[in-house]
C-alpha cells in the first residue's frame, strides 16, 4: 500500500526528513510517535501528495506518487489534518459532502449512493440533527468531528490522522477511534495517526513507527516498541508500566 525508499526532505536547507524507509503492506492500524518538530506531520504530508518537494521514492499502492493526480490520491487516501480553517459559512452538511468529490465528476451531483454514504457517517458521528447548522457557529471539537467525518465519507483505503482528537473530550475520541478501528478489524480500511498520548496509540494500534530528529528509529509491534527505555530514548521522559485489567498504562514517573 505504502512503500517509501530513501526519502528526504529538506526546507530551507534544513533536513526534515532524513532516509525514511517505510513500507505498510498489511491492513491495520498503525501509530507515529515523536517529540514536537520531529517531521511527523511533514511525513504526512509527503504521504498525501500535500508536499511534492521532496527525494527519494514513495509509492502509493505500486504507483510513484508524483504520478499521481489529486483526484486519484484524494479516491485513495484521506486525511484528518493537524489544524483546519473554515472561513465560508457552509452547513455541517456541505462540508461533509465535499468527501464525496473525488468520486464525482465536475458539475455531477449527488447520487444515491453518495446520500446513503453521508447520512450513514453523519448517524455515525452524532451530527445528522444538527447537519443545517452553520461550521462557523460550531466549538473547535464539533469543526474537528465535521473534518473528521469529510474524511470518511471519501470511502479510502488510507485513512490518515493528524492528532484528529486533539480537540476532542474522552467520550468523542474513544468513539471516534473505536468507529475507525472497527472498519480496520472489518479489513476495510488502514490507519495511520499521529498521536502525542502513549496510552491512546496503545489501545488502538497493532503497529508504532517512533521518530526523532527527521528519522524513523523505532518500528513494530505496539508492546514491543511503546516501553519505558524507548520511550525514554525518544523523549527523555521516565516511565512505568501499570498493568490494569490485562492492559498495559504508561505513566511518567
Ligand atoms: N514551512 C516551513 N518553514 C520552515 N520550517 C518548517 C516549515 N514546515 C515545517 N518546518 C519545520 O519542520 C520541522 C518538522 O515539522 P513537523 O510539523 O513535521 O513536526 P511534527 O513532528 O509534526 O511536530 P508537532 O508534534 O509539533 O506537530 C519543524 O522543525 C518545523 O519547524
Amino acid at each position: 500500500m505504502i512503500n517509501v525508499k530513501n526519502l528526504n526532505l529538506k526546507i530551507e536547507n534544513k533536513k526534515i526528513l532524513k532516509n525514511i524507509n517505510l513500507n505498510i503492506n498489511k491492513k491495520g492500524f498503525y501509530g507515529i510517535l515523536g517529540p514536537n518538530g520531529s517531521g511527523k506531520t511533514t511525513l504526512l504530508d509527503v504521504l498525501t501528495g500535500i508536499r511534492n518537494d521532496f527525494n527519494g521514492t514513495v509509492k502509493l499502492f505500486n504507483k510513484s506518487i508524483s504520478n499521481l493526480t489529486k483526484k486519484e490520491i484524494a479516491k485513495k487516501v484521506s486525511l484528518v489534518p493537524q489544524s483546519f480553517e473554515i472561513l465560508f459559512p457552509f452547513s455541517i452538511f456541505e462540508i461533509i459532502e465535499m468527501g464525496r468529490y473525488p468520486h464525482k465528476n465536475r458539475f455531477e451531483g449527488l447520487k444515491k449512493y453518495d446520500l446513503k454514504v453521508i447520512e450513514k457517517v453523519l448517524k455515525d458521528m452524532d451530527l445528522f440533527e444538527i447537519k443545517e447548522q452553520n461550521v462557523m457557529t460550531l466549538s473547535g471539537g464539533e469543526k474537528q468531528r465535521i473534518i473528521f467525518a469529510r474524511a470518511l465519507v471519501q470511502e479510502t483505503e488510507l485513512l490518515f490522522l493528524d492528532e484528529s482528537t486533539s480537540n476532542l473530550d474522552l467520550y468523542y475520541t474513544h468513539t471516534l477511534l473505536k468507529l475507525v478501528k472497527e472498519k480496520v478489524n472489518n479489513n476495510n480500511l488502514t490507519v495511520i495517526s499521529v498521536f502525542h498520548d502513549f496510552n491512546l496509540a496503545s489501545m488502538y494500534c497493532d503497529e508504532i513507527f517512533l521518530m526523532k530528529d527527521g528519522e524513523i528509529k523505532k518500528h513494530g509491534i505496539t508492546k514491543d516498541v511503546l516501553t519505558p527505555e524507548n520511550i525514554f530514548d525518544i523523549f527523555k521522559i521516565k516511565t512505568s508500566i501499570l498493568n490494569h485489567k490485562n492492559k498495559k498504562i504508561l505513566i511518567p514517573i
